[in-house]
């Protein structure tokens, strides 16, 4: 089902999360083609946009085959986090801009922040308005439910950040301090749902089409967000469309095609990141594909130790060959 975010329309509600380290314009590419209705990219720092880090400038790339896409900014201050999101707004392809109000880590809290804003719904009301009166395009809020059990303030967040000016929100169900302990609370994502008129995005732990489902009708949301799931299974994303479109559940991917995937996925890797960079960051994908293969521990440590695309590609091939001869072996021994 259609919905928008703004003047966008997103043609269906499967949504990327944003990753740091996963979603990059590769990856991104690839969630588009296996059923994504939206993606959003890795948190990008406002210095490092004001800075014009050359890095920092890297990730912004957007590739045509991946609209509607977000690009997602965190902040401390009004001064840096408005010069990003203008930066975003004029320079580069994205077609909303995210504001990160849920990242836990430290390095970012101490800044003032990511997850810290939830303390305080006055100054999410600051923040986003600061925000959405300086640019054109739409904005949208991605947030946990609080900081800690004694401090959520999951409605009120929500409907600042929707006063604020906001299109859309995203809300994962995990506090900060919870990190990813734990269960997310889909209930206090139910009461967010109940109270707020803008499109709302549930996320944490829709790990399955049935899962999304659940979000969709018992928490009330208008679209899921998945993360985890996703990685090395981007799969999920058409499954869980095709699900929520006709109740029907498609087939799981074999491990071949697990494979021609995680190989495409590396190419991608390589082409924006060059065959040394690209082939590094690919390690920490690599097992997610092979994740439930048979057969496939070795494979695993060797990616994990292997270095440019080459010397990948043979690991995979050589994984793909010994697969066939082991089906071989097995359809002759049932003969
Ligand atoms: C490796 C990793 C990186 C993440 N990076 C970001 C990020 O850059 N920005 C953000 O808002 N959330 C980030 N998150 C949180 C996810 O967007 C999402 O809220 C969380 O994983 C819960 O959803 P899930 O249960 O579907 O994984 C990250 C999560 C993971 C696992």
């Amino acid at each position: 089902m259609k919905w928008n975010i703004g003047n966008v329309t997103i043609p269906n509600q499967v949504v990327v999360a944003p990753m740091a380290g996963v979603t990059n314009s590769a990856f991104r590419i690839i969630c588009k083609e296996y059923g994504a209705g939206l993606v959003v990219c890795e948190m990008i720092s406002d210095r490092g946009i004001m800075y014009k880090n050359k890095k920092t400038l890297d990730m912004m790339f957007v590739d045509p085959r991946e609209h509607p896409m977000s690009i997602q900014i965190f902040g401390g201050t009004k001064e840096t986090l408005v010069q990003a999101a203008k930066f975003v707004d004029q320079n580069t392809a994205a077609d909303i801009i995210d504001i990160n109000m849920g990242c836990p880590v430290n390095k970012v809290v101490k800044t003032d922040a990511g997850a810290r804003w939830l303390l305080d719904p006055k100054k999410v009301y600051e923040m986003v308005s600061y925000v959405t009166d300086a640019v054109k395009k739409p904005v949208t809020v991605k947030m946990r439910t609080g900081w800690d059990e004694d401090h959520i303030y999951a409605v009120e967040n929500a409907l600042a950040a929707e006063r604020a000016g906001a299109s859309a929100l995203a809300m994962h169900g995990r506090t900060r301090k919870q990190m990813y302990e734990g269960h997310a609370d889909w209930g206090i994502l139910k009461q967010v749902a109940q109270e707020i008129h803008i499109p709302f995005m549930g996320n944490g732990d829709v790990r399955t089409p049935q899962d999304a489902k659940k979000m969709l009708t018992e928490v009330g949301t208008d679209a899921v967000m998945m993360g985890r799931a996703v990685e090395g299974n981007p799969w999920i994303l058409k499954q869980t469309q095709h699900y929520l479109e006709t109740g029907e559940l498609l087939a799981e991917p074999t491990p071949e095609e697990k494979v021609v995937t995680a190989k495409e996925h590396l190419h991608r890797l390589v082409e924006l990141k060059g065959d040394y960079i690209g082939s590094h960051e690919f390690r920490g994908q690599a097992g997610y594909y092979l994740k439930g293969i048979p057969h496939s521990a070795r494979t695993k440590v060797a990616l994990t130790n292997a270095s440019g695309e080459s010397a990948m590609d043979d690991i995979f091939d050589e994984f793909l060959e010994k697969n066939e001869q082991r089906k071989a072996r097995q359809h002759r021994i049932a003969q």
